[in-house]
């Protein structure tokens, strides 16, 4: 006779899919759909977003096949912000859009960290995304590690893109951990952390933390259902370890968080 799986341990919730809060958000730098198929077949449940990152769409050979199997496995898919920022740096916005469209991306990124982009057509961007009918991320935060933007200046451009109907707000951390929201290490700018996490909509931050460390400190800062984004594949189980409280960085957490030593929990 079969038997349900016993739980014996008092961990914090966890919201099931479709989640709006505590998002995984993986960065996609180049996995074969094979090897997206095998994972996610075992761990759709726990990634809720999926970013080719920066141009990887643009040379995908099977993209339209992989967006499709995203899809089905009831992950949005969006484009990388530097594809938008090359395009329309290159006057090509249209033809960007309609690429995403025909590959069948539900959401785009809308960024201005990697070229000189005012903040006005970004809003522009933002918006024209919106009508178009995609679901809009727009990424807050410079991939320049030498632009210190200030917290002031963060808070004031999540505030417009909000406004201008982005869906989500993704602040930048890269690839590496060690731009935007991180210093040159990878600590945590924990001024500009404090003046991003009071901001009037911060349940619509996914934080880009690709370094297990920085997913510790954001838990244990912001609580087991913090948004989380640029996650590589590999490190999507331990990260739901993480939230749960099943790993040593993390043990005790609960729904508000915890304040451990503020040790980086490497
Ligand atoms: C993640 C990156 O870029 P994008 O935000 O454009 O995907 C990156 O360059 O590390
Ligand atoms: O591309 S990066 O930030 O290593």
């Amino acid at each position: 006779m079969q038997t349900s799986r016993p739980s014996f341990l008092t961990l914090p919730p966890r919201p099931a899919k479709p989640r709006a809060t505590g998002l995984t958000h993986v960065l996609d730098k180049g996995y074969s759909i094979g090897r997206v198929e095998e994972t996610l077949s075992a761990y759709a449940e726990w990634v809720d977003v999926w970013k080719f990152g920066w141009g990887t769409a643009y040379v995908e050979p099977l993209l339209a096949e992989k967006v499709r199997l995203l899809r089905d496995r009831g992950i949005l898919a969006c484009t990388g912000g530097t594809l938008l920022e090359i395009a329309w740096s290159q006057d090509r916005v249209d033809e960007f859009f309609e690429f995403a469209t025909w590959a069948g991306f539900e959401c785009v990124e809308v960024s201005r960290g990697a070229t000189p982009m005012p903040a006005a057509r970004k809003v522009e961007l933002i918006e024209r995304g919106r009508a178009l009918g995609f679901e809009v991320f727009a990424e807050v935060g410079s991939k320049d590690p030498c632009e210190l933007v200030s917290a002031d200046a963060w808070v004031a451009e999540v505030r417009a893109d909000l406004e201008a109907g982005a869906s989500w707000i993704v602040t930048e951390g890269r690839e590496s951990g060690t731009v935007g929201l991180y210093d040159a290490q990878g600590e945590v700018r924990e001024q500009l952390l404090d003046s991003l996490a009071a901001v009037p909509g911060a349940e619509r931050i996914i934080y880009e933390a690709p370094q297990r460390a920085q997913q510790a400190v954001l838990l244990r800062r912001l609580g087991p259902n913090v948004n989380l984004g640029n996650v590589a594949l590999d490190d999507v189980v331990g990260l739901e370890t993480l939230r749960r409280g099943l790993r040593s960085d993390t043990i005790g957490l609960t729904e508000t968080g915890l304040r451990l030593a503020a040790g980086r929990g490497a």
